[in-house]
């Protein structure tokens, strides 16, 4: 089996103008419901309670496409102290004949690219035409890769950041050393913001509803338990709420479950033509991650890393 076991590497083969096209593909695929596209249980959880964590089993087999992957990944809520990564992530991409091993990779670059892209698609689907201002919540590991998907795939003509330690929010505009204005409250951050992501590890909602402009779209990254939140009633029952999955929201998604709303649409529906996309509303994608994107992520490295390999 190759291995691809540093993320820099997996990152280095990794592009948003090829892999969104492929993401948006497969969410359709798994939209439609047909098990020849996409089969994909909602991911198996294993709570590493000592640790205040949990591991996920995200298992999928694209039979048309002759895909099969499986990710193990680990979420840690840790605490400020910490140096280690809250997600650390393997991917394995099998033969789905013989079952061997073809790949084992690093799976954070794949995580947090795969993440960003279908909140981009979100965006480009549900932000209005024109929106200018785009708010960040959360500094992390997927705060960059949606910095980087956002200002690569859309454009915005302002980004706001906010953390919850504001050295984290300077840390971050240093990093990523385009425009950024680090704003000192979630309200400073998102009023009058067209576009908004969520990405702490809060478990508690830091967005009010109140404070988003009507029509504005918000992807809604973090919160991945069924008990933790990051959006409060007020804004889930304003929106219209989409999601990655459907039955992935409704098992795992505090914002959903405890908000009482409706899921109203997957995203895949949209990309299907099947549930419009209501630009001009409030609109709130819950994205929990789904094994079908680590899948499609993954063969894109597996076959980068082939070419490069071989020269093609
Ligand atoms: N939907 C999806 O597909 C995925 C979702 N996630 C979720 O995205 C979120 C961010 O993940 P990473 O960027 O990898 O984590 P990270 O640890 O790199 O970043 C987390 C950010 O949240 C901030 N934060 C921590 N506690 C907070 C609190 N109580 N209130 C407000 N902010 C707080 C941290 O300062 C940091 O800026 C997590 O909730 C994670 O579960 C992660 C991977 C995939
Ligand atoms: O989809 C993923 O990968 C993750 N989702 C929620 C948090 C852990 C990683």
């Amino acid at each position: 089996a190759w291995r691809l076991e540093s993320a820099r590497e997996v990152e280095s083969l990794l592009h948003y103008k090829e892999l969104i096209p492929r993401l948006e593909e497969a969410l359709g695929k798994f939209s439609s419901r047909d098990s020849a596209e996409v089969i994909q249980p909602v991911r198996s959880t294993v709570p590493l309670q000592k640790h205040n964590g949990f591991l996920g089993l995200m298992p999928t087999y694209m039979e048309n496409d002759g895909v099969l992957s499986t990710k193990l990944v680990c979420f840690y809520n840790r605490g400020a102290g910490s140096t280690l990564p809250s997600v650390s992530a393997t991917v394995l991409l099998l033969d789905p004949e013989s079952g061997h091993m073809k790949a084992v990779m690093d799976g954070e670059a794949i995580t947090n690219m795969r993440t960003a892209g279908a909140s981009a698609i979100s965006a480009k689907l549900l932000m209005r035409h024109g929106a200018e201002v785009l708010a960040i919540l959360g500094t992390g590991q997927q705060a960059l890769s949606h910095y980087k998907a956002f200002t690569e795939m859309l454009s915005f003509k302002e980004v706001r950041v906010w953390n919850h330690r504001r050295e984290g929010a300077e840390k971050f505009r240093r990093s990523v050393g385009g425009p950024v204005t680090v704003c000192g409250s979630v309200e400073e951050a998102v009023r009058g913001a067209d576009v908004i992501v969520t990405v702490t590890r809060s478990i508690e909602p830091v967005l009010c509803g109140r404070w988003v402009k009507p029509g504005a779209h918000v992807a809604a990254v973090g919160a991945c338990r069924p008990d933790w939140r990051e959006l409060d009633d007020s804004l889930m029952k304003e929106a219209v709420v989409y999601a990655d999955s459907r039955e992935g929201a409704m098992a795992e998604s505090g914002d959903v479950i405890l908000s009482g709303v409706e899921v109203f649409a997957e995203l895949g529906d949209v990309i299907n033509g099947i549930k419009p996309a209501y630009r001009e509303k409030t609109t709130v994608f819950k994205s929990l991650g789904m094994g079908v994107e680590d899948a499609v992520a993954a063969n894109l490295v597996y076959e980068q890393w082939k070419a490069k390999a071989y020269k093609l």
